[in-house]
């Protein structure tokens, strides 16, 4: 509570995409929302609190970046939502904070006179002016106060301390409201969607204000630009995108290796210690079978998604994105996208959830459906170790050429789930997408070298994520699934592991019958199941399954090779197939559900992508037996 007893005021951050206003909310909140160097990074308000040196109290709100509040898209309109006060439960700020791009203020003050005609307080952060030193712009800041009639503060968001000077004037500026008086505010002037003439005039008024305040040396881009003509060639710059990820799945096996491995080691020796200082009991079982062979078996890839991350996160940061976007466009034509649902896309292989959020950006609705649709199939980060346990067990670690052919099979895999997501949005275009070809108009930011400190927080991030789900959802789950395969026990004078006469073993034979076509035991069966609510939790239940199948030695931190004992090689390239279509997470189809705010498309995407997922098993089952020389299953 403030020193005053005055209620918090709210603020919100408004501006162009990427001029950093979610920089400047972390910056002031201390909260860790996603940034990065593209356009249509937040899609959704976000809410934390701001406390002055002084002790002052505000609400501040991040918003999605808008050009205008003249909304085409579902993110921008949140955006002209909030500030007008117009979304169901919320009141209309109490003072806008325009966040601009000091380095891109002809395109930045547009926004900021539109607002400004609303009559409600505010004040402008000239963000990114470390650059805009650097590229000698100088900015006359009085002048610019003087023009525009309001609070004008620099700020660098990035840094800490970049904001001393915009909490130094929420310190003084802000009138404060009286208590109990919420209808005190100023009223704000109707919202009227700007005409022809309006932007005309508004152009003429931003030229005006930076001649008056603004001085740029003659620009020199040429940096960019050089590096644009080769990453942005129709052939150099696919055979560039081609390259960055195809290290990225090799780097992702080869630099692993020695982290994997030390945690395998880890995991098995503590396994091994419990094994045998404990006396035989239900206890050990917990945690010897359930709890080290589930958890310990998924913990092992957390170095293989960390280095997934830092390709991804560079990535993001370099400002790299938006182009691959630009350089895709006419190819994703072919198949109805446009190079707007790239980002989107690009973000499922994180996690298809905020890809699918992120598909609000796009603002026609048969796209971003489209986009939506087959989000899913992009592979997502919980895929890599159901992926990578299978490749370890049955792809040998030789090279081919310079190449290592377990990374080789893994970038088939994420090739595999792209050129199916093209094939679907492509008949999702004969059908449900029909429609003009919209160009891509797509701000292309400066090229930046990702920042180390940003990477490591976002690593740490990660890596936190990772272990919390690993400690949580996998936990309870692979916990769970002890439990219903080890009671109840086995009948008396029963043959074979316990675990057949269990609650899970008895789903597991009935779930068989169906499994069995496309080559998969009831082991694999069984695991399928609780792998519905996380896709690693497939991992971690095929531990457990094994351990207490096993006769005797302990599975902890070497599934592999068990696998690569108990399975066919068929098996296993049917089981990745699986993978690659199976909507085996039920988090991201009540995305969907919400994203769509219907239960149908929910529903279709399960049915098509169960539908691919068996027959892609079935396919590749069959060929392989074939091939394989194992005749008629
Ligand atoms: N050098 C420098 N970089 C900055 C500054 N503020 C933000 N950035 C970088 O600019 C990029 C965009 O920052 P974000 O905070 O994601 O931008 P945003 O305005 O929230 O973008 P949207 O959510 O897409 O509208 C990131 O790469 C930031 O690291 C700054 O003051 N100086
Ligand atoms: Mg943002």
């Amino acid at each position: 509570m403030s020193s005053t007893g005055e209620a918090a005021l709210s603020l919100v951050l408004l501006g162009n995409p990427n001029c950093g206003k979610t920089a400047l909310f972390n910056l002031l909140t201390g909260s860790r929302q996603k940034v990065a160097n593209y356009p249509g990074v937040t899609v959704d308000r976000k809410e934390g609190q701001l406390t002055t040196p002084a002790g002052r109290q505000f609400r501040l709100l991040d918003l999605p970046g808008a050009y205008s509040l003249n909304a085409a898209s579902i993110d921008e309109e949140i955006t002209r939502d909030v500030v007008l006060g117009a979304l169901a439960g919320e009141q209309r700020p109490d003072m806008i904070v325009c966040v601009s791009d000091a380095t891109n203020l002809k395109l930045n003050l547009r926004l900021v006179l539109e607002v400004k005609r609303l009559g409600l307080p505010m004040m402008l952060a000239l963000n990114m002016t470390d650059l805009a030193r650097k590229r000698g712009i100088t900015i006359d800041v009085a002048a610019l106060q003087r023009e525009l009639d309001m609070p004008v503060v620099n700020t660098v968001a990035v840094r800490r301390g970049g904001a001393s000077d915009l909490l130094a004037e929420l310190e003084s500026a802000v009138p404060a409201k009286p208590p109990g008086h919420a209808g005190a505010r100023p009223p704000a002037a109707a919202w009227l969607a700007p005409d022809a003439a309006d932007v005309t005039a508004t152009q003429r008024e931003v030229r005006r204000i930076l001649a008056a305040c603004v001085r740029e040396p003659a620009i020199d881009t040429r940096f960019d630009e050089r590096i644009d003509r080769v990453v942005l060639h129709p052939v150099w710059g696919l055979l560039i995108l081609a390259a960055t990820l195809f290290l990225m799945f090799q780097a992702v096996f080869s630099w692993a290796r020695l982290p994997m491995e030390m945690i395998t080691a880890g995991v098995g020796a503590f396994g091994e210690f419990l094994g045998t200082h404990m006396p035989e009991s239900l206890l050990r079982s917990l945690l010897v079978d359930g709890i080290v062979a589930g958890v310990g078996g998924v913990l092992v890839f957390l170095p293989q998604i960390l280095i997934l991350f830092l390709f991804i996160l560079a990535l993001e940061d370099s400002g790299y994105l938006p182009r691959a976007a630009f350089l895709l466009d006419r190819l994703m034509g072919t198949v109805g996208l446009s190079g707007r649902s790239f980002i989107p896309l690009l973000s499922s292989f994180a996690c298809a959830i905020p890809g699918i959020m992120a598909a609000r950006t796009i603002s026609n609705w048969r796209d971003r459906l489209a986009t939506i649709m087959i989000a899913p199939l992009m592979t997502c980060s919980a895929r890599l170790p159901v992926y990578a346990l299978i490749i370890g067990a049955f792809i040998p670690q030789t090279m081919v050429g310079v190449f290592n052919l377990q990374g080789l099979v893994l970038f088939a895999l994420y090739v595999a789930g792209v050129v199916s997501a093209m094939a679907v949005a492509a008949v999702l275009k004969m059908t449900v997408s029909k429609g003009l070809q919209h160009p891509l108009l797509l701000e292309l930011p400066s090229y930046r070298l990702p920042h180390g400190r940003n990477l490591l927080l976002g690593l740490l991030e990660r890596a936190k994520i990772f272990l919390l789900r690993v400690g949580n959802i996998i936990l309870a789950l692979t916990v769970l699934l002890w439990f219903l395969s080890t009671f109840p026990g086995a009948p008396e004078g029963a043959s074979g592991p316990a675990i057949q006469y269990s609650y899970a073993g008895m789903l597991g034979q009935a779930l068989e019958v169906i499994f069995a076509p496309i080559g998969f035991n009831w082991q694999i069966s069984i695991a399928l199941v609780p792998g519905m609510a996380a896709r690693e939790v497939a991992v971690g239940a095929l531990g457990t399954v094994y351990a207490l199948s096993a006769t005797g030695d302990d599975v902890a931190g070497q599934l592999g090779p068990l696998l690569a004992a108990s399975w066919s090689l068929p098996t296993a390239f049917s089981l990745l197939a699986w993978f690659v279509f199976a909507p085996q997470c039920l988090a991201t189809l009540a995305a969907v559900k919400r994203e769509t705010n219907s239960w149908r498309y929910p529903l279709l995407m399960a049915g098509y992508l169960f539908t691919l997922a068996y027959l892609a098993s079935f396919v590749t089952y069959r060929v392989a037996l074939v091939l394989t020389g194992g005749g008629h299953a």
